[in-house]
Parts: structure tokens; sequence; C-alpha cells
């Protein structure tokens, strides 16, 4: 196994790989492959016995030539300055690639949320928004949900904002629950789009989904959801893994039956649909139509890489592949979908929820579903634009070159600020 690739110098690469096929200048590329500013601080927040632990915690704004800052906020032991500064980078190229009128911006604690109960995650939230209050705002920075937090723990940063800020803005943060001002089909959304992507890739490469066979890794809200959805469109769904491990039924598994299972029991092992458990990493290299790789990034490496079977990739995690991955991946033919359209169903669907706010005027869910297929549609579209106009080696570059003009447009627009 090579040694694991920072994530930030990933991000730093795709930018500098798409860049080459557009006229950037070396000092505007700068600022598209650095974050504008970096919050690093550190919460001191009591624990249930009364003893005080110290947690340290990361807002980046990466950029916001394209409007308010907008990423979600992680809860993992892993969160670090680099994982945190690239994840908003990628939120500043999947909110252009998706043209939805936002920058880019992600958030995260270090921190096991099984460690903890959930009066000291509350304390530990409620800080974490203290620390964020001059960051964000409606009009500013909006996080939203991402890794280990969810509708908790956005509405609880609501009520703190909108506490300290004596007003109401629901807008300030998305993916809360309905009753708080959330949208329908925020939670369905990431993987929804995931599944999108996936129909249209298998359109454009004549595929057929009808029976097709999916591995997913990582069964949370993105990869589950991608499941279920893919599922519906006629995939047979034969392995998928948690942090625990991996299951596998080659004849196929209920993709809504396992998440319950997860649901209930709390992993995926011992399932009644699965014939066998093996480990994350053969998951990884099964003889699949499709896999789905929804957990964290650097999943696949460039050794890894080499033994992958899938035909198709389609990206459900922000930044499951390394550059050597994706260059292995090329030379050998293996079309991957890449995060920054496959999974931004969610932050569009973020955008939903924003703008109902901004309206105080609510959506149903078929069409908050309707408008996000318009959305990835047409993102789809454009990316294969480009693929095909630009000579560009895969289908991550071509949305790079997308997304990376229309920022640039809109820095350029924007005029001289010293
Ligand atoms: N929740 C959202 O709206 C969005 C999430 N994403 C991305 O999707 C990915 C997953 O996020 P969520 O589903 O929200 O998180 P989640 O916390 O709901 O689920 C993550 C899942 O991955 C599993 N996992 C962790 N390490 C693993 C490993 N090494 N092998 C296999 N499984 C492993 C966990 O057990 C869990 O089932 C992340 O990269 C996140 O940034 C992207 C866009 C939006
Ligand atoms: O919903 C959002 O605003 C952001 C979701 C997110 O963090 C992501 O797309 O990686």
């Amino acid at each position: 196994m090579s040694e694991e690739a920072n994530p930030f110098e990933s991000l730093q690469e795709q930018v500098d790989d798409a860049s080459a096929y557009l006229d950037v200048s070396p000092d505007v590329l700068e600022r598209l492959k650095n974050p504008e500013r970096v919050l690093e601080t550190n919460l001191s927040v009591e624990m249930d016995d009364g003893h005080l632990e110290v947690f340290r915690a990361f807002r980046s704004q990466f950029n916001g030539d394209r409007g308010p800052y907008k990423g979600g906020i992680r809860y993992h032991p892993n969160v670090s300055r680099d994982e945190v500064k690239a994840l908003s980078g990628w939120m500043v190229y999947k909110t252009a690639v998706v043209d939805i009128p936002y920058g880019g911006g992600k958030g995260g604690i270090v921190i096991d949320p099984d460690d903890y109960s959930e009066s000291e995650l509350e304390r530990v939230t409620r800080s974490f928004a203290k620390e964020l209050r001059p960051l964000i705002g409606e009009d500013k920075d909006i996080p939203a949900p991402d890794v280990n937090t969810g509708q908790r723990e956005m509405n609880w940063i609501k009520d703190t904002y909108e506490k300290l800020e004596n007003t109401t803005a629901p807008g300030v943060i998305t993916g809360k629950a309905l009753d708080s001002g959330g949208s329908e089909g925020r939670v369905e959304a990431t993987g929804r789009s995931t599944m999108l992507t996936a129909r249209e890739a298998f359109d454009y490469l004549d595929k057929e989904m009808e029976g097709a066979t999916v591995a997913v890794q990582g069964y949370g809200n993105a990869g589950s959801i991608a499941a279920y959805l893919t599922e519906d469109l006629g995939a047979n769904i034969v392995a998928a893994s948690d942090s625990s491990g991996a299951i596998y039924n080659p004849d196929g598994f209920d993709a809504r039956e396992a998440k319950a299972f997860k649901a209930e029991t709390g992993s995926l092992s011992d399932f009644d649909g699965a014939t066998e458990e093996m480990s994350n990493e053969d998951l990884l290299t099964l003889d699949v139509d499709l896999l789905i790789p929804a957990a964290l990034e650097n999943a696949i490496d460039g050794d890894l890489a080499n033994d992958v079977q899938a035909d198709v990739i389609v990206e459900a995690a922000n930044g499951p592949l390394t550059p050597e991955a994706d260059d292995v991946l090329t030379d050998r033919d293996v079309a991957v979908f890449p995060d920054i359209l496959a999974n931004a169903g969610g932050v569009t669907v973020s955008y939903f929820e924003w703008v109902q706010n901004r309206q105080r005027f609510y959506w149903t869910e078929e069409r908050v579903n309707d408008e996000l297929e318009r959305v990835i549609v047409e993102a789809f579209e454009d990316l294969i634009d480009a693929y095909e106009s630009n000579d560009v080696p895969n289908f991550r570059t071509a949305a790079y070159v997308v997304a990376i003009q229309r920022v640039v447009d809109a820095y350029e627009q924007g005029g001289n600020w010293p």
C-alpha cells in the first residue's frame, strides 16, 4: 500500500491538471488552489462528569467568488486542517459544476461522536456554533451536514446562531429537520445525485442498468440511498460495506432491507440477505458493473486501482480516489464519474432549502426531486460537452474544466479590489 495521499495536495493536483486546458494566469491559479481563510479553534467543553475536554475544530472558506461559502461540517477523529481545506475546495468546484450561486467552504471537529453522550455532543456543537458565528450567515457562509452530522446538529447550530443574533435566520444552515425549516428531499439528495449520475453515465456509455451489478463502499447517508435508488432503476446491489466490514451476495440483496438492518443493529454484519462477508478491500476489487465509493477520501490508491475490476465508478464520497488511482484507471479505461458532480445533489437541495427559507415558501418533494434531476442532467451534459470538445483524459478533468472556467469568469468580472 502506498503512502496515504494528502487530500489537499490531491485537490491542488486536480485543479492544476484541468487548468492546463484553460487560459488561467499563474496568479489566478494560486487563488484557485488555496483557501481564502481557515478558522482553527479549540473548543473547551464540559463533559457530563464535570471535567473539561478540548476539541480541535476548523472552518475553511475556500472561495466566495460565485456566492456565499457553502459546505458541510464533519465529525470524525481523522479531521485535519488539510482535509478540511481539501473538502472546502471540492465544494467550490462542485457548486460551480452544477452552477448554483455559491462558493465553497467546509468545517470539521476532531471527535469520534460514538464516544460522547447526546448532551455532550450538543455542548460541543453549540460551542462550535459560537466560534462560527462571526463567519457564518445567510449571505456569508452556510454550513450543512457531512460525515457523522445530520439534522440534529444542524438544528443546534441554527438555534445557537439565532439566539446569539436575536433573530430568525433559518437559511444560516441547511440540512435541518423539516419542522425547523428543512427541505423535503434533502436527506435523499446526495444519493439521488449519485443515482442520476450513474443513470446518465450508463446511458452515455451504452450500458444497461437493468441487471447491472453494483458494489457500494460506505453504507451511510450517501451510500445506502444511492444503493436503493439505483436498485429502483433495475440494478442488482451485490455488495456493501461500512467501517466494520463488507457483505456480499452474488445474486443481490434488498438495499432498503440492508439499510433498515444497519439502522437497527448499527452494522451490516450478520445481515441475512448476504451470503458471505468480505474485507473492504475485496469489495473495492469485485468484478461488478458499477462501483460506488461512498465512505471517505483515499479509498482507492494507485496500487489498489490496478486491481479494480468495475467497469464504471461513480463517486458518492468526496475524494475517494487518489490522483495516482485516477491515472491508473484512466490508462485502464475505467470510466470514473467524479464526486463534484455525482454527490452534488446534497448541496443542490441545500440550495433549494435556502431558497425556500429566504422566501418562507416551501416546495413539495416532487418539485424538489424534479428540480434536482434537471440540475444534475444539465451538469452531466455540460461535463460531456467539455469531455468531447477538449482533449482531456477523463471525466474528472472535464468536470474541473467546466467548473474552473465558471469560477474564473466570476472572479474576473468582479474587477480589482486590493
Ligand atoms: N451527507 C451529505 O449530504 C453528503 C456527503 N458527502 C460525502 O459522502 C461521504 C459519506 O458521507 P455520509 O454518507 O454523509 O456519511 P455517513 O456518516 O452517513 O456514512 C459514512 C459511512 O461510511 C462508512 N465507512 C467509514 N469508513 C469506511 C471504510 N473504510 N470502509 C467502508 N465504509 C466505511 C461508515 O461506517 C458509514 O456507514 C463523505 O465523503 C461525504 O463527504 C458528499 C456530499 C453530501
Ligand atoms: O449541503 C451542503 O451544503 C454541502 C454538502 C457537502 O458538504 C458536500 O457536498 O460535500
